[in-house]
């Protein structure tokens, strides 16, 4: 069965594609974008999307789904169907399950439960070291042949560098990507937020720029000399901005970066009171981070928007930021916030937006999807730019309701997720 996608504005990054389209879309292929399509068999599916834009699925490089072992939180199947809501028809999930995704076996694990449960594509991350411990390589030719198709440790940083520098030596050989989280444990200490003037307010111990700074310089340059493909997570800080300016004018290619909604659109003077919904790492830094953050997404040394989408209970998440979990959620929630934050504020075009969401990370990845282009994968969506909505928690699929931004009114809603061809997700307000 067919799908036809009609009269909606069809926008593509890699094809630099903006324009008043219908998209045929012929079981997991796109087959045919041009005007006045007609349906090719009587069985086919026709979708108005008039006054809608229709864009590549979502692909999102950084996500919790917690499966095995904290289902709890989230697990392979309502992270998915909580993806597949948010737009997302792609995604890694990170390997700091219990037990830690480090071997083949574990991997497995994943994919054959994804194959089951999931409507979209679920890739795992298998861990740097074993167990996450920073003390032996793990299995990483080994995952490399099961499919896995990139390594990260995150949750924390490779504390020893030349242990790092091995991981990604290993990484080269198995031709495969790095996704760091920097983070300077000795730096960290038992801080909870952003060390400045509002941590002093509220009585709560700081997390420093240079925690995160040190290890993304660190990291980059053993990137350099090892040739391995680094991609730093959750970018939050000023440091780190002008540190990827500096590699682009060094004409470096393989250290890209990425930053979540939550790091380019709040700041840690919106910490009113000790709320763990404020509490996530890297934190939530000052005004004049968040400036840098968006300068790069607008001159392009920043590629990648990915959510971190991280989870978690509600007992996890109440009493002190001193000691509640680390984490917010934010895969249903990634493309209205972006939308509102970026585009409508005149800092990015909606082609750009696309490029930041699906093509750019498609390619980290070297992934045939992130674009709408005749013979690439029938992974689509079609949101609604024109009507404000306001974000409730309470409307999440995904088990964690771990949000700061409850109550936030916004524009993108996501109408309709298409998946290899399948409509995977319709918003109650498209069927009305
Ligand atoms: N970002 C977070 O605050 N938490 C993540 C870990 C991580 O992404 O580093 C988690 O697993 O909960
Ligand atoms: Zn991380
Ligand atoms: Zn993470």
């Amino acid at each position: 069965m067919g799908i036809l996608i009609q009269g909606g504005r069809v926008v593509d990054a890699a094809s630099q594609m903006d324009k008043i389209a219908d998209v045929y879309l012929d079981g997991c292929v796109i087959q045919e974008i041009g005007e006045k399509l007609k349906v090719k068999d009587k069985d086919d599916r026709i979708i108005d999307a008039r006054g809608m834009v229709v864009m590549p699925g979502l692909v999102d490089l950084h996500v919790h789904f917690r499966d095995p072992g904290q289902t709890e939180k989230e697990d392979i199947e309502s992270g998915s169907k909580a993806a597949a809501r948010g737009g997302v028809t792609t995604v890694v999930a990170m390997p700091n399950t219990t037990p830690v995704i480090d071997c083949p076996d574990r991997a497995n694990y994943v994919k054959n439960k994804a194959a089951q449960v999931s409507p979209i594509h679920v890739l795992q991350a298998g861990a740097m070291t074993k167990g996450e411990l920073g003390c032996e390589l793990s299995d990483i030719a080994g995952m490399a042949a099961a499919g896995v198709p990139v390594l990260s440790e995150d949750g924390k940083s490779v504390m020893k560098a030349s242990l790092c520098k091995q991981a990604m030596e290993e990484a080269v050989k198995a031709g495969l990507p790095i996704f760091d989280h920097c983070e300077d444990m000795t730096l960290r200490g038992d801080g909870c937020m952003n060390d400045d003037e509002n941590a002093k307010r509220l009585g709560l111990p700081g997390i420093c720029n240079s925690t995160e700074d040190t290890i993304a310089a660190r990291d980059s340059l053993l990137a350099i000399e090892t040739g391995a493909k680094l991609h730093l997570c959750h970018c939050s800080t000023r440091g780190v901005a002008i540190m990827m300016k500096m590699l682009k004018e060094e004409g470096i290619q393989n250290v890209t970066a990425e930053v979540c909604p939550h790091h380019f659109i709040l700041t840690s003077d919106d910490i009113e009171r000790d709320d763990p919904n404020y509490k996530m790492n890297p934190p939530l830094r000052t005004r004049k981070d968040v400036d840098a953050l968006i300068e790069g997404l607008k001159e392009g040394y920043i590629q990648v928007i990915s959510t971190d989408h991280a989870p978690h209970t509600q007992k996890d998440k109440t009493g002190s930021m001193r000691t509640a979990a680390f984490g917010i959620v934010g895969i249903e929630t990634s493309f209205a916030l972006s939308y509102t934050a970026l585009v409508e504020t005149g800092v990015l075009t909606l082609s750009q937006l696309v490029e930041k969401m699906s093509y750019n990370p498609a390619k980290i990845l070297n992934l045939p999807c992130g674009t709408l282009q005749e013979g690439h994968p029938a992974d689509v969506v079609i949101a609604d730019i024109k009507h404000p909505y306001t974000i409730h928690k309470a409307d999440f699929v995904s088990k964690g309701k771990n949000t700061p931004f409850e109550g936030k009114e916004v524009k993108g809603k996501i109408l309709y997720t298409i998946c290899d061809g399948k409509v995977v997700y319709t918003d109650p307000s498209a069927v009305k």
